[in-house]
């Protein structure tokens, strides 16, 4: 359960917060399969209840009405031609797996697919689920429930939410039987969500009642699905996540919150020599690792200050740091621009979604960000594949926060946090050749739109970052995109 079974060629993956079907499989087409993407977390594709009430909330889609393929995104058909179409692009396709809770206490009582149901009396029709297939007795977890009761914070219901209870046959039937349609349909694996509020014994016997990946959409035959749980845990809570990486992977939010900090200044970037297990996070092979994610982007959730796409040049620098070191299983956000915390997607005034635009320059519009797009982004997917399963060698720092590595022999990363300019002579590994960096620029036909670096036959290189450039990182790497 945790390996995501990315196309040879393809790493990281992204999650394309609340698109629709359709434009999720021409991106898989037109940008993320030649870019060399692995893989595309989607929004929750099963029915949620429709909350006019607060216009559309983001976190409607996390109140399931049943498990019927019906949502803003798209129908059952859009889904497994989505599913059929980026698999053949190279992308994976991970599903977002609500299956702690149902609804909460919001007036509303109608599901996007039309479905109804009587919350009051845990009423679900659309399933059927009915107050047998709920926790008793009620209760509702408080907030010093999460340091002292592991019990109650299974058992008691999330934020109002009704909480199933995963011990039953019939409701393991009704959970099971959904996300095996899903691998029938050919995705990869699932995140899921608030994996800490169910028991790890009830999640161990749901995962061990999926089906194998789909051998026709080119996964190898006996292949587990890629499972990460979410796990917000940043220590003192009586539930930790060591209870589930034995289960499969667990989201590393410390990962975000420590490299924030590093790439605001709060902790100089030297330290990240040391980057990985040794600053308390998970294994390797446990740990699903991001910056920023659709709850913590916003706020609440897992620590306070994580930098978004709102402080881009710091953003920027913190994701191609994620994606430059081999630690971890990297998740992208691919965000929509907000101001308010609570509010969903573009949307026109019937409540359908707006697709993304695509500008001349690649950058998204309609009120999408597209992080993705970004070039240090994707090009630092692409620095990701050309390290391939080398390590960290060569590290280089100047005793504060101009830092660099090399990943074998394959590429080679700069960062300039300090607000003097880095310029130094520096061992890249690479094989001596002429390399456009691909953050401030990329190759095009036999020159460099940005910078051009020459590497000597001692592998060494002059390096130079400042204060005032565009971005703070520099990476060549040997490929096509980098190398003349
Ligand atoms: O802020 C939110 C939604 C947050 C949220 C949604 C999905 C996630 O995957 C997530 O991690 C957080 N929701 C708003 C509004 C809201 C929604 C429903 C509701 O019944 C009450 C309020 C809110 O203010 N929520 C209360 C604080 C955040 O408490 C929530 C958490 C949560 C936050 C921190 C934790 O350490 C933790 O273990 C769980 O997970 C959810 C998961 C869901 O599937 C649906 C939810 O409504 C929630 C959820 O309310
Ligand atoms: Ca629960």
């Amino acid at each position: 359960y945790k390996n995501p079974y990315y196309a040879s060629g393809h790493s990281a993956m992204v999650h394309l917060f609340e698109w629709k079907w359709d434009d999720i499989a021409d991106e898989c087409e037109r940008f993320l399969g030649p870019k060399g993407f692995g893989g595309v977390q989607i929004s929750p594709p099963n029915e949620n209840l429709v909350i006019w009430g607060k216009n559309r909330p983001w976190w409607e889609r996390y109140q399931p009405m049943s498990y019927k393929l019906v949502t803003r995104s798209g129908n059952e058909q859009q889904f497994a031609d989505m599913v059929r179409r980026c698999n053949n692009a190279g992308v994976r396709i991970y599903p977002d797996a609500i299956i702690n809770h149902m609804t909460g206490n919001d007036p509303e009582n109608v599901g996007t697919g039309g479905s109804t149901g009587d919350f009051h009396n845990w009423q679900y029709p659309g399933v059927p689920y009915g107050r047998n297939d709920f926790n008793w007795p009620h209760c509702v977890i408080g907030g010093n429930d999460y340091a002292c009761c592991a019990d109650r914070v299974r058992n008691c219901e999330l934020a109002g939410l009704k909480d199933l209870n995963q011990g039953t046959e019939y409701v393991r039937d009704q959970i099971v039987n959904y996300m095996n349609r899903l691998i029938d349909l050919g995705v990869a694996g699932f995140r899921i969500d608030a994996a800490k509020h169910m028991w790890p014994g009830d999640l161990s016997v749901i995962y061990s009642r999926l089906h194998n990946l789909n051998t026709a959409h080119g996964f190898p035959s006996g292949s587990r699905p890629y499972i990460y749980q979410e796990v917000i845990d940043l220590g003192g809570e009586a539930v930790r996540r060591e209870e589930y990486t034995s289960l499969a992977a667990v989201t590393e939010f410390k990962f975000g919150l420590e490299l924030s900090n590093a790439f605001k200044g709060n902790n100089q970037l030297k330290w990240l020599s040391t980057w990985g297990p040794a600053w308390g996070l998970l294994p390797h092979e446990d740990a699903l690792t991001f910056i920023d994610n659709h709850d913590n982007q916003r706020g609440h959730g897992a620590g306070g200050n994580i930098l978004t796409y709102k402080q881009a040049k710091q953003y920027k620098a913190a994701i191609a740091f994620m994606l430059a070191h081999p630690y971890g299983e990297p998740q992208l956000m691919s965000s929509f621009d907000f101001w308010d915390t609570e509010a969903g997607p573009p949307m026109d005034h019937h409540g359908n979604i707006i697709s993304p635009s695509i500008n001349s320059d690649n950058t998204c519009g309609n009120g999408w960000i597209c992080e993705h797009r970004w070039r240090p982004i994707y090009q630092m997917v692409g620095f990701r594949n050309a390290a391939g399963n080398t390590g960290v060698n060569d590290w280089w720092d100047n005793g504060s926060n101009q830092i660099a590595f090399c990943r074998g022999g394959n590429a080679f990363v700069a960062f300039n946090g300090d607000s003097w300019a880095l310029n130094e002579s520096l061992q890249t590994c690479l094989p001596a050749g002429t390399y456009c960096d691909v953050i401030s620029g990329e190759k095009s036909h036999h020159s460099c739109t940005g910078k051009a670096v020459t590497v000597g036959h001692d592998g060494r290189a002059h390096i130079s970052i400042s204060p005032g450039d565009f971005d703070m990182v520099l990476a060549i790497y040997v490929g096509s995109e980098s190398r003349l």
